[in-house]
């Protein structure tokens, strides 16, 4: 049977799941969910007893029915080989009396490669038949423009342009992405902050004049971050395998509830694991930890969602976001697939900046979202803390949801902290916040001392961008983006 996606606003015009992928973002500017995906439920009991390969192939092959089961076989071989440093790819070890979901094995040490490894084979597999060279168009806060470099470098028929907001990602964030070698690759900062980066990719793919010249080169324009379905999939296998292999420790027997809390600026981490909760994953609670830009936690406390705030620039970069695209999935699923409401929430969120749900759906929302955020310094006490009486080094984001976790009460769960980053790609704040003056220091010798200090290795992937030339130098305005990708375009599919 194929499973339809269709666009969060409208469910008039239906897609396939290869289709979504191909497309990113639907033509209404919405984002394509599934109805009867989502209805599946897998088979807990054999997904305690399986490795990361074969539970992403069942969660894959759930949500993206339209692969067959050798596409799915041979895209999870293939992005889950030794391109990470550990067979568990998302390993789970002890933190205290709860647990960390270690995220960071992958080739650019953040959570997006488990999916940024997947989606350019998911794309390959979709592109079949399609003719035109995909140019992945993805906006960052710091991980995903590393991570889809590195996934999407040397992919045939694809080229990716990533926009960073230029001096709001940390100095070795920023190296990652500068020193990306490949002949399909194009970095740009902007001037401006992820938002504005995130609004005017959305603009972009919804520039029918950009795309009737780009298809005149044959030349179709898709995304990486986790507005297409493609990003979001992925994510959902780990969530099942940390719970298996809390069976597999014996913290926990099958069927019991586990709480999961998730560091998430753009909503998509933590929806994966509303995604697995649907596909029958027994989980408790799942907890929103924000950063000081704490709309989440306003919209979870309060029922409105208001972006007309200050910007705040923070040492977890990566959640310095005030428009979490994906919450838009997750009020589909709230208002029970309500197109026209979505569409009235977003439209007032672009054109007023806010928008207010009702106290009942606040209060359903509720039953399965915890929130809460912390500060920089409660972030900085939680790393200093976390190292010495625990002996456990971890970054400035993982310390804020550990930091949010700290204030709730385990109420009989097992509760699962979501780790999302080594800590060595925030070398300078991770060694401040263990009580060294790094001033004078630069990212490399922060590094250096932050490995001195706690015979942690830093990955090699990191220590090595030292030596790396620095091959992107451009930055432009919000309103040079266009031609930016254009020429990216002109540059890499001539
Ligand atoms: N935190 C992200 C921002 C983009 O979010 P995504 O969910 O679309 O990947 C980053 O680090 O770039």
């Amino acid at each position: 049977m194929t499973t339809f996606y269709h666009s969060t606003r409208s469910d008039s015009e239906t897609v396939t799941s290869k289709q979504a992928i191909l497309a990113g973002i639907a033509p209404d500017g919405g984002l394509y969910v599934s109805d009867d995906a989502v209805r599946n439920k897998l088979d807990l009991r054999a997904v305690c007893q399986e490795g990361y390969h074969q539970i992403a192939r069942r969660v894959l092959g759930t949500l993206l029915p339209d692969f067959t089961e050798q596409e799915v076989a041979s895209c999870v071989e293939a992005a889950y080989a030794d391109n990470f440093d550990t067979p568990a790819v998302t390993p789970l070890s002890p933190l205290g009396t709860d647990w960390l979901l270690e995220l960071y094995h992958g080739p650019t040490c953040a959570f997006k490669d488990v999916a940024l490894q997947m989606l350019p084979r998911l794309m390959s597999v979709a592109r079949k038949g399609e003719g035109r060279n995909v140019m992945i168009v993805t906006a960052t806060s710091g991980d995903t423009g590393k991570a889809a470099l590195a996934g999407f470098a040397g992919v045939p028929g694809t080229g990716v342009t990533v926009f960073y907001p230029d001096g709001k990602v940390s100095d070795v964030q920023h190296l990652q992405m500068v020193t990306q070698t490949g002949d399909n690759v194009a970095v740009c900062g902007i001037k401006g902050t992820f938002d504005d980066a995130q609004t005017q990719v959305k603009r972009i793919f919804a520039d029918r004049d950009l795309a009737g010249r780009l298809a005149a080169q044959n030349v179709m324009l898709s995304s990486a971050n986790s507005i297409n379905v493609g990003r979001l999939v992925p994510q959902v296998t780990y969530y099942f395998s940390a719970y298996a292999q809390l069976v597999r420790t014996g913290a926990i027997v099958i069927g019991d509830e586990v709480d999961f809390c998730v560091p998430t600026g753009n909503f998509g981490d933590v929806l994966a694991g509303y995604y697995a909760k649907l596909l029958g994953l027994p989980v408790g609670k799942l907890v929103v930890a924000s950063n000081s830009n704490k709309v989440l936690t306003d919209f979870l406390t309060t029922g409105t969602y208001d972006r007309r705030r200050d910007f705040v620039k923070t040492i977890s970069p990566s959640m310095d976001i005030l428009v979490s695209s994906n919450l838009e999935r997750m009020l589909y699923y709230l208002t029970d697939g309500d197109c026209e409401a979505v569409a009235t929430y977003m439209a007032d969120l672009a054109q007023k900046g806010c928008y207010t749900i009702s106290k009942d759906l606040l209060a359903k929302l509720r039953q399965t979202f915890d929130c809460g955020f912390a500060t920089d310094d409660e972030t900085r006490q939680t790393i200093r803390d976390t190292w010495e009486k625990d002996h456990v080094l971890i970054d400035t984001h993982t310390a804020v949801a550990r930091h949010v976790l700290g204030r709730f009460a385990p109420e009989g769960r097992r509760r699962v902290c979501l780790s999302t980053a080594s800590p060595y790609k925030f070398s300078a704040d991770v060694l401040a916040a263990l009580g060294t003056d790094v001033s004078g220091l630069d990212g490399f010798a922060c590094m250096d001392r932050l490995q001195a200090l706690t015979g942690v290795a830093a990955p090699a992937q990191l220590s090595g961008l030292r030596d790396a030339p620095v091959l992107h130098a451009d930055v432009c305005d919000m309103d040079g983006m266009t031609a930016f990708v254009e020429g990216s375009c002109n540059r890499i599919f001539a």
